[in-house]
């Protein structure tokens, strides 16, 4: 997308080729800084600290960061030590493991000396497919919204189509335009009015910080709310439509997302506003058909949640629950809706039922 009328990606390959650019995306809104990743760790620490986060870019910068990796040593043990040490950063996001195996499965069976850029080759390759993958979702999605506005009583034509989103699914998150916020630019730019509810999205913050900072720059009208507001305005006739993205999405059609996503989709099914989930084909998990038992859930520091932009805001965590890591508090960083909540899901090849039978139709030919 475009900043100050500058077109900017999220992750780039720097001159030499032997270093990535990103954006850092924990100094957003307020500092617009991007850095240089010059090695596997550093890769690794971008995706844990999440100076970069959002599936698809994960993906890539995981992919990279296996560049990065063989630049240095293209050996066997090499090639493992890095896909173990980025494997093991964040454990949701499905892209990042599907993008390390088709790394590894390109440059694997190949002579050492070509596997550097071998890997650089399929990073590039597969940060392109995002990129043409995220504006077909947006193509598709304007469809849908067109229709929605169409549908509206006459009293409602003109005014805009007021959509909420939670967390952070748009160009930040991919490597540009999007997933959940793509529509939402093509709409837009189409001339379809259109506002943006804008989940602030505790504890991190991601839409009050990126969302909003995105549809800031490219002129969308849009509120932050506080994440309790979405069922009020549910109720009151106030939202059109829901729309996120997602981490990881089952062959059934379960949706993985930011913590609380689960609650906005209750409180849609409850008051029949319409709830679309935005994923290209790299965010599905085939292999898991139930997405409430069989996702792992990150469990972040509880200190996200008990200190805001790093200061104590609360009491500092005390043994309330232990979570897999051991530490104090509670910090899932995901949660699941189930199929039944989820009106469509709208991919980079088209708009598909949340259902097995659904996802099949659209992928079957893969
Ligand atoms: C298009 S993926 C966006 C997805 O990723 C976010 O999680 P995080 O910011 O922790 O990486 C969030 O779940 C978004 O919906």
């Amino acid at each position: 997308m475009n900043i100050d009328g500058r077109p900017w990606r999220t992750i780039w390959l720097e001159e030499g080729g032997r270093s990535v650019g990103v954006i850092d995306q924990t100094l957003l809104p307020h500092r617009f800084v991007t850095r240089s990743l010059t090695s596997v760790e550093e890769a690794a620490e971008a995706i844990v600290t999440m100076v970069v986060r959002g599936a698809p870019l994960i993906g890539v910068t995981g992919a990279y960061g296996l560049m990065l990796a063989l630049q240095t040593d293209p050996s066997d043990a090499s090639l493992a030590a890095a896909f173990e040490r980025l494997d093991a950063t964040r454990p949701t996001a499905i892209n990042l493991r599907w993008a390390l195996e088709r790394v590894r499965a390109k440059v694997l069976p190949l002579a050492p000396q070509q596997r550097a850029e071998a890997a650089k080759a399929e990073a590039a390759a597969i940060a392109e497919e995002d990129v043409a993958m995220c504006e077909a979702i947006g193509d598709h999605g304007l469809r849908l919204f067109q229709e929605i506005a169409a549908r509206r009583p006459e009293e409602r034509r003109g005014q805009p189509l007021n959509v909420l989103t939670h967390c952070n699914a748009g160009w930040l998150a991919t490597v540009d335009w999007g997933t959940a916020l793509a529509p939402i630019y093509k709409a837009h730019r189409s001339g379809l009015p259109i506002h943006v509810w804008v989940d602030e999205t505790r504890p991190r913050n991601q839409g009050a910080s990126l969302t909003a900072f995105e549809l800031g720059r490219e002129g969308v009208p849009h509120t932050v709310i506080v994440d309790n507001a979405g069922g009020h305005l549910m109720q009151h006739g106030q939202v059109d439509a829901v729309i996120v993205g997602t981490d990881r999405t089952t062959r059934t059609g379960d949706v993985c997302n930011k913590i609380g996503t689960y609650l906005k989709a209750l409180a849609a099914h409850d008051n029949g506003v319409p709830f679309y989930v935005a994923l290209p084909g790299s965010t599905i998990d085939w292999s898991i058909g139930d997405g409430v038992k069989e996702i792992p859930i990150e469990a972040r520091s509880p200190l996200e949640v008990t200190r805001i932009a790093g200061k104590p805001a609360a009491g500092e965590p005390t043994s309330v629950q232990l979570v897999p890591d051991g530490s104090d508090g509670f910090n899932p960083a995901f949660d699941v809706t189930p199929a039944r909540l989820v009106t469509a899901l709208i991919t980079e090849r088209g708009v598909a039922p949340a259902s097995e039978a659904g996802l099949q139709a659209l992928y079957a030919a893969a």
